[in-house]
């Protein structure tokens, strides 16, 4: 039997929809949600993923802001663009895109932004926030990670959920959000004597490690949820993420693609965050 697919494509189109439809009736009442994009230095990759963003803004009614400096910008410039956006009321969502110049502190830029415009979620108070139960921002790539597993009508209520990756960013929100949902969590990280074992046992596998073929047909329970947050580039140069995508979609449920999978998914939350962000706004 073949997996099913999680289409991230076809998911952020009917989320998106709904964003444009909101973002339409705060436009009504005078507020046009807006997002602010930092980008420093020239990553090859990030000026993708910056134009990406901002397109998906503007196709969703939002208002964006791109700003863009050399490599050699200051930490303290940066920090001070980062106040002037906290201040800015034309402005609901700040993003710094990672990764920073090496000579500038991230989190202390990330600290810096005000948490109700944190729309990354990446801030201690987002992530405390997130860990305790309090309303705050999640950040985007484990959101959307939820949002595909809850679009299949995937009950976790006591499913056993394997993470493999422990980033700030990803595996570590991405455990307490099935933790949430009352999944019996795992975390596998670099130092799991073995991978296969624990993957095995699970119900559900999210794969945020970075490294192609790191989660293969053998390592996966028959009727499993697969979900592949990797970004990777195989040996012709294209896109694929961290699962054997062709061995293991013979055994999984379901089965993410890459592209068109988590990475659509993860700028539909951050449009979604924005839209929030806006909305909750006094008048
Ligand atoms: N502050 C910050 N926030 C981020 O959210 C953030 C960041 N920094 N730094 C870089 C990573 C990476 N990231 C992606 C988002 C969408 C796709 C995406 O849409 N991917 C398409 C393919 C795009 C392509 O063809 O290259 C897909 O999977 O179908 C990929 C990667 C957000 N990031």
């Amino acid at each position: 039997m073949t997996a099913q697919l999680i289409d991230g494509n076809a998911l952020s189109r009917t989320l998106r929809a709904d964003v444009a439809t909101r973002a339409a009736a705060l436009k009504a009442r005078g507020v046009t949600p807006g997002l602010a994009v930092v980008l420093v230095g020239d990553n090859a990759a990030s000026q993708v993923y910056v134009r990406n963003k901002v397109k998906a803004c503007e196709d969703n009614g939002l208002h964006s802001v791109l700003e863009k400096y050399p490599a050699e910008l200051s930490e303290a410039d940066l920090l001070a663009r980062v106040d002037a956006l906290n201040n800015d009321p034309s402005i609901h969502g700040i993003l710094v895109q990672l990764p920073l110049p090496a000579h500038i502190d991230a989190q202390k830029v990330i600290e810096a932004i005000a948490p109700e415009k944190d729309v990354d979620g990446f801030h201690v108070a987002s992530a405390g926030a997130l860990m305790t139960g309090a309303s705050g921002f999640w950040p985007c790539t484990p959101y959307g990670c939820m949002k595909m597993i809850e679009s299949i009508g995937y009950d976790l209520r006591g499913k056993h959920a394997v993470v493999i990756g422990r980033s700030n960013i990803v595996g570590k929100p991405m455990a307490l959000m099935l933790l949430a949902k009352n999944a019996t969590v795992t975390i596998c990280h670099s130092a799991t004597p073995d991978l296969g074992a624990m993957t095995r046992q699970a119900d559900v596998i999210v794969a945020a490690v970075g490294k192609r073929n790191v989660l293969t047909a053998d390592m996966v329970k028959p009727g499993a949820v697969v979900i592949d947050v990797g970004m990777n580039r195989n040996d012709e140069g294209k896109l694929c993420g961290d699962v054997d995508f062709a061995g293991v979609r013979e055994v999984a449920g379901w089965i993410t693609p890459v592209p068109g999978g988590v990475g659509p998914m993860t700028i539909t939350m951050l449009l979604v965050n924005t839209l929030e962000a806006a909305e909750r706004t006094p008048l």
